[in-house]
């Protein structure tokens, strides 16, 4: 069951970390420990301006904190290189952004297939389900209830709802260690909100994923294993300067 690229201990393990845009000001994040189990679930939330984002992009290796530690699979986030962050991305976290951040003119079925072009890890996670990964993208896209018949139209002719498909089918192909999804369901009403959590909460058991979601809405954290609530940052005293 457990994969021989995963070390024994917490897939993500955050220690110390202290993290601000602006150097000069009180840190926007500031968090003792936080840790993630393999194939466990995450809720943070905070309200706007709190820093949930910029803790996606700290944990994804995307920006460096200015102390602490950010260990993936063992390995400390803060002593890599770019591009050896970069490839750690690639290999084992799947991103649905905000946006989707979807390629426009590229069909569905090749913004699906993105991550199997920029890790080798993925593209043979993906063969291992099926020798075809166009097989495994478009049965995950009709897992997460997208029409078979749009898998070659360009992402840029879909609705919000159905673009939200293709970019959590993208971030669950070849079975990342790790799903991160920063609001992906803002854009959504309350019914097709919550039967889009349940299918990606569903799709990222079947690829023993861990997920960690963030949203503003509390009312989606009984959905998670276990809660992170932000705090929203402090503010300088009035007429202080900096
Ligand atoms: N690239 C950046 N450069 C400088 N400041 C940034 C950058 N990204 C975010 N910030 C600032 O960091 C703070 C937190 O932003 P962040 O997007 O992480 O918050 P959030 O909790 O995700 O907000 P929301 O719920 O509105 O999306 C904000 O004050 C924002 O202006």
């Amino acid at each position: 069951m457990s994969d021989s690229a995963t070390p024994q201990g917490p897939l993500l393990q955050v220690a110390s970390l202290r993290f601000g845009w602006d150097s000069r000001s009180a840190p926007l994040l500031d968090i003792e420990a936080l840790s993630l189990a393999a194939g466990e679930s995450l809720f943070v939330c905070g309200p706007s301006g709190c820093g949930k984002s910029s803790l996606l992009g700290l944990l994804g290796g995307v920006h460096l904190p200015q102390q602490g530690s950010i260990r993936l699979l063992g390995r400390d986030l803060v002593n890599l290189g770019r591009q050896q962050r970069d490839r750690l991305r690639g290999d084992h976290i799947g991103f649905i952004f905000q946006q989707f951040n979807l390629i426009p003119y590229l069909s569905v079925e090749d913004n699906v297939l993105l991550p199997c072009r920029f890790s080798a890890r993925r593209a043979e996670r993906a063969r291992q389900l099926d020798a075809d990964p166009r097989r495994s993208a478009q049965r995950l896209l009709d897992r997460l209830g997208l029409d078979p018949a749009l898998a070659r139209r360009q992402a840029m002719e879909l609705s919000v709802g159905q673009q939200q498909r293709v970019a959590a089918a993208r971030a669950l192909i070849g079975c990342p260690e790790l799903l991160i999804a920063d609001e992906p369901t803002s854009a959504l009403d309350g019914d097709s909100q919550h039967a889009f959590l349940e299918l990606l909460s569903e799709e990222s058991r079947r690829a023993r994923s861990a997920l960690l979601f963030v949203s503003h809405d509390r009312s989606l954290a009984s959905r998670f294993d276990r809660c992170l609530e932000l705090q929203p940052p402090v503010r300088s005293a009035p007429g202080s300067r900096s």
